[in-house]
Order: structure tokens, then sequence, then C-alpha cells
């Protein structure tokens, strides 16, 4: 459906690349989420996608056609992609169903697909106000209903809830998204987010300097990182170093990389009373000091001296922590990745 060939942009002649060889395929209906730190190349990726920008190497095919190519270059309004960014970007002059029109005047039943967009998007009677008159959660409804009331064949959000406060963001996602699952339509979804990324996508991206460095199923991100960087993307890690591995008698293949999820930890909140066939039941085990506790609402951050000497900060939801504990791993938990990562 959106197919991205070997995908290269730069803005300084080829010193940097803002992309750098990256191909994408999305079949129809995908929900496909692209995340990324700040400066990975995401905009870049969705404005050449969306014709803003020409690519100085690669392909994009839009349903077989090609759209941008060293030979072709489709304009954006041909494109038949729908954009919704994180400022709503509404026409502050011009009511929401005006707004909505603006991108259909050429349709037949404009007035009657409006109306159809506002139903979907649980706006029915709004159409005759101005954007200043709805909250932030209505205007971005409406900037999806205005992009996809032309029929596009993709629609790529861009960080569209983070203008949002925590709680109205995660409502306005899972809202946002009941709808698109309604439409079908195709979706690439730029965040750097990744519990937004987690929570809607059926395959994530993640962009590193300009490169895809892995693509997969949410869930097998979350188990299978290919590199260390992927896994403290989702979820706090720790890198198992030399000295880590010394603390807890694992000695790990010396020409990978290896990390285990905080999570992972399994903390005996006691070095006495603690059940020794519990203790026996962890791989790796050592004692250690408690030097530090930080109430973080309903876990707990224990900042630790390890018996070797080593310090090491976990949580644990367990508010019964003596000075002294115990805390330990499973071999199974222990993530590895090639050095070169
Ligand atoms: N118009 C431009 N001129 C020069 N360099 C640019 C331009 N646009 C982007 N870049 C550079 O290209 C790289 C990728 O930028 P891009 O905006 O695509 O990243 P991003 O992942 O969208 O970042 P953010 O999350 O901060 O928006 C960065 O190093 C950036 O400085």
């Amino acid at each position: 459906m959106l197919t991205i060939q070997s995908l290269s942009k730069s803005y300084d002649k080829g010193k940097n690349f803002a992309l750098d060889d990256v191909t994408i395929d999305l079949k129809a209906g995908d929900v496909c989420a692209i995340v990324g730190e700040s400066g990975s190349g995401k905009t870049t990726l969705v404005r050449l996608i969306a014709g803003l920008e020409r690519p100085d190497e690669g392909s994009i095919s839009l349903n077989g056609k090609v759209i941008a190519s060293d030979k072709k270059f489709v304009q954006p309004e041909k494109r038949k992609i729908g954009l919704v960014f994180q400022e709503y970007a509404l026409f502050p002059h011009l009511t929401i169903e005006e707004n909505i029109l603006y991108g259909i005047s050429k349709l037949k039943n404009k007035k009657k697909r409006a109306q159809e967009m506002l139903d979907l998007v649980g706006l029915s009677d709004l159409g005759k106000r101005y954007p200043h008159q709805l909250s932030g959660g209505q205007q971005q409804r409406v900037a999806l209903a205005r992009a996809l009331a032309p029929e596009p064949s993709l629609l790529i959000l861009d960080e569209p809830f983070s203008n949002l406060d925590a709680m109205l963001r995660m409502q306005l996602r899972n809202e946002v998204f009941d709808i698109i699952k309604k439409t079908g339509v195709t979706v690439l979804f730029v965040t750097h987010d990744t519990q937004d990324a987690l929570s809607v996508a059926d395959e994530i991206m993640i962009l590193q300097n300009g490169k895809v460095i892995q693509k997969d199923a949410a869930a097998n991100l979350y188990v299978k990182p290919n590199t260390l960087y992927v896994a403290s993307l989702f979820g706090n890690t720790v890198q198992i170093n030399k000295n880590l591995q010394t603390a807890f008698k694992c000695p790990l293949n010396e020409n990978c990389c290896h990390a285990i999820r905080n999570e992972k930890f399994k903390v005996f909140p006691t070095h006495d009373g603690t059940d020794p066939k519990s203790i026996d039941e962890c791989d790796h085990i050592t004692k250690a000091d408690v030097i530090k506790k930080v109430v973080l609402g309903d876990s707990i951050q224990l900042l630790l001296k390890l018996e070797s000497g080593e310090q090491l900060t976990v949580m644990t939801q367990d508010s019964n922590i003596a000075d002294s504990i115990y805390i330990g791993f499973n071999s199974n938990d222990i993530l590895e990745f090639s050095e070169e990562n």
C-alpha cells in the first residue's frame, strides 16, 4: 500500500543524513507507529511522504503508483494523504463545518460528507461553532474529521497528542484510534511516546539518526529489542556491565552487550527473614544495603550498594524494605545484543 524504498534526505549536501536509506512496506489498514527521539528524522520522513520535500534518493509509492522518485514528483494535494499535526491548524475564521468543507469543496455531496465526519468524531451538533469555542481535544477531533473527509489512502498523524495533558492525551488517543479503526484507513503515527505507540500500533518502527533500526510487532519490540537503545525506549533498562557481572556472579559473552529490564529484578525485602527457598529460585543473587529510598507514588526507587561495592538503582512495589536486602535476577530475563549496536 505504502512502499518506501531506500529513501535518503540530507539538508547539507550529503554531510549528514536526516534520513538514511529507509525502506518501509505498509499493508492497507495497518497502523504503523514511527518512534524516535528528537532529531531522529521523523518529521523529515513525514514531509517526504506528504510531498513537502523532495528525496535525494529512493522512491515512495502509494497504492502501486510512484509519488516521489528521481523521475517523478506528485504534488502534495494530489497524493490523497491526510495529515493531522500537533497544532490543530484549523482556520480560526471558519466554522467547524467550513473547516471540514475546505478540503472537499469539489465533492458533490460535500455537506452530507461534512456532517458524516462530524458524526464520526462525535461532534454532530458543533458544526456552526468556531475553533476557539472548542476544547483542545475537540479541536483535534475536528482536525481528524477534516483529514478523513476526502477519504485519503493514507492518514499521517504527526505527534497529534503532544499538546495535551496526560489524562486527556490517553482518552483522546483511545477515542481517535477507535474512530480510525472504524474507517479502516492506513495510518502512519509519528510519536516520541512509546506508550502511545504500544497502545495503538500494529507495528512499530524505530528511527535513530535517520535509520530504521527495528521494525516489529509491538509485543516483539518489548521482548526482543535489537539494541540497548530500543530496549531503553520501552522501559527502564540496566546494562549488565563487567562490574555487575562480577557482583551477580554471572560472567557473560564478552562479545555482546547485556541488559536487564528494571522490573525483572527480584527484590527480597529483607536479608534475615527471607525464605531461602525463594532465593534459591533466583539464578543470580547478591546482598545489598539500601542507601536511599524514594517513594514515587505506587512504586519505590531504591539506591543500593551491592556487596561488591557497586551501586545500582532499582524499583520495587514493596513498601516493607529493610536496610539490608537480597537482590537478584534470572538468566532468561537477560537481554543480549551484538556489541556493534
Ligand atoms: N530544514 C532543515 N535544514 C537543515 N537541517 C534540518 C532541516 N530539517 C531537519 N534537519 C535536521 O535533520 C535531522 C532530522 O530532523 P527531523 O526534524 O526530521 O527530526 P525529528 O525526529 O522529527 O525531531 P523532533 O522530534 O525534534 O521533531 C536533524 O538533525 C535536524 O537538525
